[in-house]
């Protein structure tokens, strides 16, 4: 008996083309050319889903894996691997002076970073408080001015479905929201349970639609994937066990995967 898992037709079609996106590994690559991908997020309560985010990232293949958080987090992250690079930048509300929420401050030695990445992963461990929101807002802003691939997980989600206009239309947006986040999304946009009596491709591709064409992941037993316009699922069965952590490393594996379809994309290789 084949120990191979079984695929189906689209699953394996979906391979070959993420396969594309894969480069080779040619001589003249120096460090940080396949891949410099950030994950923002971790806070006292949540050091391990920003761990998990960036491990992904690495041990798919991006040659740099940054984590951005707070300093008690940074501390504890720092622990868990030394192939990752933590900073120490973002502030819960408790962590600064009362009078003074500097969310632009705070905010911009991470934008200073964006011409250095190829991809931003925000929401892992990130919490709901108000400094790290905010914050996080103002550097959807500047990635999307600088045109950065970012990929919106979690507690970033918290965020979009209270600001839904800050990556309305930004094609390079990946919103990965599992059943519960993506029912809040759609109450978001406006849209109820009785318009979307299909919680599978049809009420993925409306939220993407409504959001103008953002790319949303909707997790599940049938991961639904669309743009509002095309759509395409992974039906392929995984482990059982439903751990904390799963969407986490989903994440940082789709931040390298969008490095290297921007790598490629800029002609790193091939042509
Ligand atoms: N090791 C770490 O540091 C980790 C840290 N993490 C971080 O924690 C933060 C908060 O994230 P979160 O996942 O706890 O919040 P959220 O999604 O609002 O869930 C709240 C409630 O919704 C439900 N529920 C959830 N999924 C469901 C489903 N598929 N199907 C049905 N129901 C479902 C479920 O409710 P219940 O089962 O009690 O009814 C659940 O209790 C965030 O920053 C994240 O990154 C995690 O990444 C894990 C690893
Ligand atoms: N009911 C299910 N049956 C089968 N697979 C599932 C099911 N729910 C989720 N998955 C799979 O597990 C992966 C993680 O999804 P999950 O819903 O656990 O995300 P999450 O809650 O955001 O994770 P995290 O704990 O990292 O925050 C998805 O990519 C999906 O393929």
């Amino acid at each position: 008996m084949s120990d191979q898992p079984k695929m189906s037709a689209a699953t394996k079609e979906l391979l070959k083309k993420v396969r594309m996106m894969v480069p080779p590994m040619l001589e003249k690559f120096h460090k940080g050319q396949l891949g410099r991908v950030a994950v923002i997020g971790g806070s006292e309560n949540y050091t391990g889903a920003p761990y998990f985010s960036a491990m992904a990232s690495a041990r798919l293949g991006a040659d740099l894996s940054h984590v951005i958080c707070t300093p008690p987090a940074a501390n504890v992250i720092k622990t868990y691997s030394p192939n990752l690079m933590v900073h120490p930048i973002m502030r819960e509300i408790g962590e600064v002076p009362a009078s003074h929420e500097p969310a632009s401050e705070l905010a911009s030695p991470i934008i200073a970073m964006l011409s250095n990445l190829h991809t931003v992963v925000i929401g892992p461990g990130l919490g709901r408080d108000k400094l790290m929101q905010a914050t996080v807002a103002a550097v959807i802003k500047a990635a999307r001015e600088h045109n950065t691939p970012l990929v919106l997980d979690a507690d970033a989600l918290w965020l979009i479905q209270n600001q839904p206009d800050l990556i309305h239309g930004y094609k390079e947006c990946v919103l990965t929201p599992n059943v519960v986040e993506f029912g809040r999304l759609a109450k978001a946009v406006g849209i109820g349970e009785d318009e979307m009596p299909d919680t599978g491709e049809a009420g993925c591709k409306k939220v993407a639609a409504a959001l103008g064409g953002v790319l949303i992941l909707r997790k599940g037993p049938v991961d639904w994937i669309s743009d509002g316009s095309i759509s395409v699922k992974c039906e392929q069965e995984g482990g059982r066990k439903r751990s904390g952590g799963q969407g986490d490393t989903l994440t940082g594996s789709i931040g390298t995967l969008l490095a290297y379809r921007r790598l490629y994309l800029e002609g790193l290789w091939g042509g």
